[in-house]
Protein backbone atom coordinates (compact mmCIF):
# COMPACT_ATOMS: atom_id res chain seq x y z
CA UNK A 1 0.00 0.00 0.00
CA UNK A 2 1.22 3.37 -0.71
CA UNK A 3 2.09 4.93 2.62
CA UNK A 4 -0.01 7.95 1.77
CA UNK A 5 -3.07 6.13 0.48
CA UNK A 6 -5.81 7.06 3.38
CA UNK A 7 -7.57 3.49 4.10
CA UNK A 8 -9.54 5.26 7.55
CA UNK A 9 -9.05 7.70 9.93
CA UNK A 10 -9.79 6.86 13.74
CA UNK A 11 -10.91 9.66 16.37
CA UNK A 12 -10.09 8.89 19.92
CA UNK A 13 -11.88 10.62 22.66
CA UNK A 14 -10.05 13.30 24.33
CA UNK A 15 -12.12 15.19 27.19
CA UNK A 16 -15.32 17.51 27.56
CA UNK A 17 -14.87 21.28 28.17
CA UNK A 18 -15.34 19.92 32.17
CA UNK A 19 -12.23 17.76 31.73
CA UNK A 20 -14.00 14.37 31.64
CA UNK A 21 -13.86 12.03 29.16
CA UNK A 22 -15.64 11.97 25.98
CA UNK A 23 -18.30 9.03 25.89
CA UNK A 24 -17.14 6.90 22.89
CA UNK A 25 -14.45 4.67 22.79
CA UNK A 26 -12.84 4.91 19.13
CA UNK A 27 -14.56 6.50 15.45
CA UNK A 28 -13.66 5.19 12.41
CA UNK A 29 -14.05 7.18 9.02
CA UNK A 30 -13.21 5.58 5.62
CA UNK A 31 -13.88 6.71 1.86
CA UNK A 32 -16.85 6.38 1.01
CA UNK A 33 -18.58 7.52 4.77
CA UNK A 34 -21.05 10.49 5.22
CA UNK A 35 -20.89 11.58 8.64
CA UNK A 36 -22.74 14.91 10.32
CA UNK A 37 -21.86 17.03 13.46
CA UNK A 38 -24.63 18.96 15.13
CA UNK A 39 -25.41 20.61 18.22
CA UNK A 40 -26.14 23.58 19.76
CA UNK A 41 -24.04 26.69 19.07
CA UNK A 42 -20.82 26.74 21.31
CA UNK A 43 -21.04 22.70 21.71
CA UNK A 44 -17.63 21.83 20.17
CA UNK A 45 -18.56 21.27 16.78
CA UNK A 46 -15.77 23.32 14.70
CA UNK A 47 -13.17 22.01 17.04
CA UNK A 48 -14.19 18.23 16.36
CA UNK A 49 -13.70 18.99 12.11
CA UNK A 50 -10.32 21.53 13.48
CA UNK A 51 -9.12 18.39 14.57
CA UNK A 52 -9.47 16.12 12.02
CA UNK A 53 -8.12 18.69 9.54
CA UNK A 54 -4.76 18.98 12.05
CA UNK A 55 -4.76 15.46 12.68
CA UNK A 56 -4.54 16.08 16.19
CA UNK A 57 -1.98 14.64 18.41
CA UNK A 58 -3.16 15.44 21.84
CA UNK A 59 -2.12 18.60 21.27
CA UNK A 60 -5.64 20.94 21.15
CA UNK A 61 -7.87 22.03 23.13
CA UNK A 62 -9.64 18.80 23.47
CA UNK A 63 -7.25 16.60 23.92
CA UNK A 64 -8.10 14.22 21.10
CA UNK A 65 -6.21 12.46 18.77
CA UNK A 66 -6.76 11.68 15.17
CA UNK A 67 -4.90 8.53 13.56
CA UNK A 68 -4.48 7.50 10.21
CA UNK A 69 -4.62 4.05 8.98
CA UNK A 70 -4.31 3.01 12.53
CA UNK A 71 -1.13 5.66 13.20
CA UNK A 72 -0.13 8.81 14.00
CA UNK A 73 -0.17 11.07 10.89
CA UNK A 74 2.83 11.42 8.35
CA UNK A 75 4.35 14.82 9.01
CA UNK A 76 3.93 15.78 5.75
CA UNK A 77 -0.09 15.19 5.94
CA UNK A 78 0.23 17.88 8.78
CA UNK A 79 3.42 20.22 7.03
CA UNK A 80 2.82 19.82 3.24
CA UNK A 81 0.07 21.52 1.84
CA UNK A 82 0.44 19.56 -1.63
CA UNK A 83 0.43 16.29 0.61
CA UNK A 84 -2.46 17.62 2.74
CA UNK A 85 -5.70 14.90 2.43
CA UNK A 86 -8.09 16.88 3.69
CA UNK A 87 -9.94 19.64 2.34
CA UNK A 88 -11.84 22.28 4.62
CA UNK A 89 -14.69 24.49 2.91
CA UNK A 90 -16.28 26.66 5.07
CA UNK A 91 -19.42 29.35 4.23
CA UNK A 92 -16.41 32.22 5.23
CA UNK A 93 -13.90 30.65 2.36
CA UNK A 94 -12.69 33.53 0.44
CA UNK A 95 -10.49 33.79 -2.74
CA UNK A 96 -8.80 36.52 -2.82
CA UNK A 97 -6.59 36.21 -5.72
CA UNK A 98 -6.41 38.67 -8.36
CA UNK A 99 -6.65 36.39 -11.47
CA UNK A 100 -8.94 34.94 -13.60
CA UNK A 101 -10.96 31.22 -12.36
CA UNK A 102 -9.36 29.26 -15.03
CA UNK A 103 -5.54 31.06 -14.73
CA UNK A 104 -6.42 30.02 -10.55
CA UNK A 105 -6.92 26.71 -11.32
CA UNK A 106 -4.19 26.51 -13.97
CA UNK A 107 -1.71 27.69 -11.21
CA UNK A 108 -2.98 25.04 -8.39
CA UNK A 109 -2.82 22.31 -11.43
CA UNK A 110 1.21 23.00 -12.54
CA UNK A 111 1.49 23.25 -8.59
CA UNK A 112 0.85 19.99 -7.94
CA UNK A 113 2.24 18.84 -10.99
CA UNK A 114 -0.56 17.18 -12.72
CA UNK A 115 -0.67 16.71 -16.45
CA UNK A 116 -3.87 16.84 -17.71
CA UNK A 117 -4.83 19.60 -19.80
CA UNK A 118 -8.25 19.33 -19.95
CA UNK A 119 -8.45 19.00 -15.90
CA UNK A 120 -9.44 23.17 -15.20
CA UNK A 121 -12.35 22.67 -18.07
CA UNK A 122 -13.56 19.33 -15.94
CA UNK A 123 -13.39 21.53 -12.54
CA UNK A 124 -15.40 24.34 -13.73
CA UNK A 125 -17.65 22.03 -15.57
CA UNK A 126 -18.38 20.71 -11.85
CA UNK A 127 -18.26 23.83 -9.75
CA UNK A 128 -21.67 24.43 -12.25
CA UNK A 129 -23.05 21.62 -11.34
CA UNK A 130 -23.39 22.60 -7.90
CA UNK A 131 -24.37 26.15 -8.55
CA UNK A 132 -27.39 28.27 -9.92
CA UNK A 133 -25.02 31.15 -11.23
CA UNK A 134 -22.71 30.30 -14.35
CA UNK A 135 -19.04 30.37 -13.98
CA UNK A 136 -16.61 31.04 -16.73
CA UNK A 137 -13.06 30.48 -16.75
CA UNK A 138 -12.51 34.14 -17.65
CA UNK A 139 -14.29 35.68 -14.45
CA UNK A 140 -11.92 36.96 -11.88
CA UNK A 141 -11.89 35.19 -8.87
CA UNK A 142 -12.86 38.58 -6.79
CA UNK A 143 -16.15 38.47 -8.76
CA UNK A 144 -17.46 35.30 -7.95
CA UNK A 145 -20.47 35.46 -5.44
CA UNK A 146 -20.51 33.45 -1.98
CA UNK A 147 -21.70 30.02 -3.84
CA UNK A 148 -19.94 29.99 -6.81
CA UNK A 149 -16.69 30.65 -4.92
CA UNK A 150 -17.93 27.34 -2.17
CA UNK A 151 -18.80 25.70 -5.89
CA UNK A 152 -15.20 25.79 -7.28
CA UNK A 153 -13.51 24.95 -4.08
CA UNK A 154 -15.32 21.87 -3.82
CA UNK A 155 -14.55 21.29 -7.12
CA UNK A 156 -11.14 21.58 -7.07
CA UNK A 157 -11.02 19.92 -3.83
CA UNK A 158 -12.69 16.68 -5.94
CA UNK A 159 -10.74 17.26 -9.21
CA UNK A 160 -7.44 18.69 -8.38
CA UNK A 161 -6.49 18.52 -4.94
CA UNK A 162 -8.09 15.21 -4.90
CA UNK A 163 -8.66 15.53 -1.02
CA UNK A 164 -9.71 11.94 0.20
CA UNK A 165 -11.57 13.99 3.23
CA UNK A 166 -13.67 16.66 2.50
CA UNK A 167 -15.21 18.42 5.66
CA UNK A 168 -18.07 21.08 5.22
CA UNK A 169 -18.62 23.47 7.43
CA UNK A 170 -22.36 24.89 7.39
CA UNK A 171 -22.48 25.37 3.75
CA UNK A 172 -26.35 24.60 3.41
CA UNK A 173 -26.85 28.34 3.12
CA UNK A 174 -24.09 29.54 1.02
CA UNK A 175 -25.84 29.12 -2.54
CA UNK A 176 -24.93 25.57 -3.54
CA UNK A 177 -27.04 22.61 -4.84
CA UNK A 178 -26.96 20.76 -1.75
CA UNK A 179 -28.14 16.79 -2.27
CA UNK A 180 -26.22 17.37 -5.56
CA UNK A 181 -22.87 18.19 -3.77
CA UNK A 182 -23.46 15.08 -1.57
CA UNK A 183 -24.19 12.91 -4.58
CA UNK A 184 -21.17 13.71 -6.43
CA UNK A 185 -18.83 13.69 -3.18
CA UNK A 186 -20.26 9.95 -2.76
CA UNK A 187 -19.65 9.19 -6.09
CA UNK A 188 -16.06 10.09 -6.09
CA UNK A 189 -15.37 7.95 -2.93
CA UNK A 190 -14.71 10.61 -0.93
CA UNK A 191 -15.02 10.80 2.98
CA UNK A 192 -17.78 13.62 3.90
CA UNK A 193 -18.03 14.90 7.45
CA UNK A 194 -20.45 18.01 7.32
CA UNK A 195 -21.26 20.59 10.38
CA UNK A 196 -24.55 21.14 9.81
CA UNK A 197 -28.25 22.30 10.93
CA UNK A 198 -29.73 21.35 7.58
CA UNK A 199 -32.33 18.76 7.95
CA UNK A 200 -31.48 17.26 4.72
CA UNK A 201 -28.02 17.25 4.97
CA UNK A 202 -28.25 15.44 8.98
CA UNK A 203 -30.21 13.01 7.75
CA UNK A 204 -28.60 12.22 4.39
CA UNK A 205 -25.48 11.03 6.28
CA UNK A 206 -25.13 7.96 7.21
CA UNK A 207 -24.07 9.43 11.06
CA UNK A 208 -24.79 11.92 12.80
CA UNK A 209 -22.10 12.76 15.83
CA UNK A 210 -23.81 14.95 18.14
CA UNK A 211 -22.22 17.47 20.43
CA UNK A 212 -22.22 18.74 23.91
CA UNK A 213 -20.20 20.69 26.08
CA UNK A 214 -17.20 20.24 23.81
CA UNK A 215 -17.53 16.26 23.68
CA UNK A 216 -18.89 13.80 21.52
CA UNK A 217 -22.21 13.30 23.13
CA UNK A 218 -23.52 10.17 20.59
CA UNK A 219 -23.55 8.98 17.48
CA UNK A 220 -26.60 7.93 16.08
CA UNK A 221 -26.73 5.47 12.77
CA UNK A 222 -30.49 6.05 12.65
CA UNK A 223 -30.76 4.11 8.86
CA UNK A 224 -34.12 2.59 8.08
CA UNK A 225 -35.66 4.81 10.67
CA UNK A 226 -35.54 8.33 8.98
CA UNK A 227 -36.37 6.68 5.41
CA UNK A 228 -39.84 8.21 5.27
CA UNK A 229 -38.67 11.51 7.04
CA UNK A 230 -36.20 12.00 4.65
CA UNK A 231 -38.40 11.24 1.59
CA UNK A 232 -41.02 13.77 3.32
CA UNK A 233 -38.04 16.38 3.98
CA UNK A 234 -36.36 16.55 0.55
CA UNK A 235 -39.84 17.05 -0.86
CA UNK A 236 -40.76 20.28 1.21
CA UNK A 237 -37.02 21.46 0.75
CA UNK A 238 -37.23 21.18 -2.72
CA UNK A 239 -40.44 23.37 -2.39
CA UNK A 240 -38.78 25.94 -0.25
CA UNK A 241 -35.76 26.38 -2.81
CA UNK A 242 -38.37 27.03 -5.56
CA UNK A 243 -39.99 29.55 -3.71
CA UNK A 244 -36.58 30.61 -2.30
CA UNK A 245 -35.87 31.24 -6.45
CA UNK A 246 -39.25 32.88 -6.64
CA UNK A 247 -38.61 35.26 -4.30
CA UNK A 248 -35.12 35.97 -5.88
CA UNK A 249 -36.67 36.75 -8.79
CA UNK A 250 -38.79 39.38 -7.92
CA UNK A 251 -41.99 37.42 -8.04
CA UNK A 252 -45.50 37.61 -5.33
CA UNK A 253 -45.69 34.56 -3.80
CA UNK A 254 -49.65 33.19 -4.17
CA UNK A 255 -49.32 29.48 -3.12
CA UNK A 256 -46.53 27.63 -1.76
CA UNK A 257 -47.21 25.03 -4.55
CA UNK A 258 -46.84 27.08 -7.49
CA UNK A 259 -47.48 25.61 -10.80
N1 LIG B 1 -13.43 19.86 24.61
C1 LIG B 1 -13.21 21.17 24.74
N2 LIG B 1 -12.49 21.65 25.79
C2 LIG B 1 -12.28 22.99 25.94
N3 LIG B 1 -12.72 23.94 25.07
C3 LIG B 1 -13.44 23.50 24.01
C4 LIG B 1 -13.72 22.11 23.78
N4 LIG B 1 -14.43 21.99 22.63
C5 LIG B 1 -14.59 23.25 22.16
N5 LIG B 1 -14.01 24.15 22.99
C6 LIG B 1 -13.97 25.62 22.81
O1 LIG B 1 -15.31 26.10 22.92
C7 LIG B 1 -15.56 27.17 22.00
C8 LIG B 1 -16.78 26.83 21.12
O2 LIG B 1 -16.49 25.66 20.37
P1 LIG B 1 -16.81 25.55 18.80
O3 LIG B 1 -16.50 26.83 18.09
O4 LIG B 1 -16.14 24.33 18.31
O5 LIG B 1 -18.38 25.35 18.88
P2 LIG B 1 -19.42 25.20 17.68
O6 LIG B 1 -20.35 24.09 18.08
O7 LIG B 1 -18.70 25.05 16.38
O8 LIG B 1 -20.17 26.59 17.75
P3 LIG B 1 -21.01 27.39 16.60
O9 LIG B 1 -22.19 26.54 16.23
O10 LIG B 1 -21.40 28.65 17.29
O11 LIG B 1 -20.04 27.64 15.46
C9 LIG B 1 -14.27 27.34 21.20
O12 LIG B 1 -13.53 28.41 21.78
C10 LIG B 1 -13.54 26.02 21.40
O13 LIG B 1 -12.13 26.17 21.32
Amino acid sequence: MDPLTIEDITILPGRNRKGMTENFSSLTICPGDTISIVGPTGSGKSALINDIEIFAHRDTVTGRTVLVNGEPAPEEFVRDPAKKPVALITQNTKCLADMTAGDFLKMHVRSRKIEDEKIVERTIALANEFTGEKILPEVRMTSLSGGQTRSLMVADAIMISNAPIILLDEIENAGIFKEKVIECLKTHHKALIFVTHDPVVSLLSAKRIVMKNGAVERILEPGEEERDALAEIIRMDRTLCRLRELIRAGEIIRSVNPA
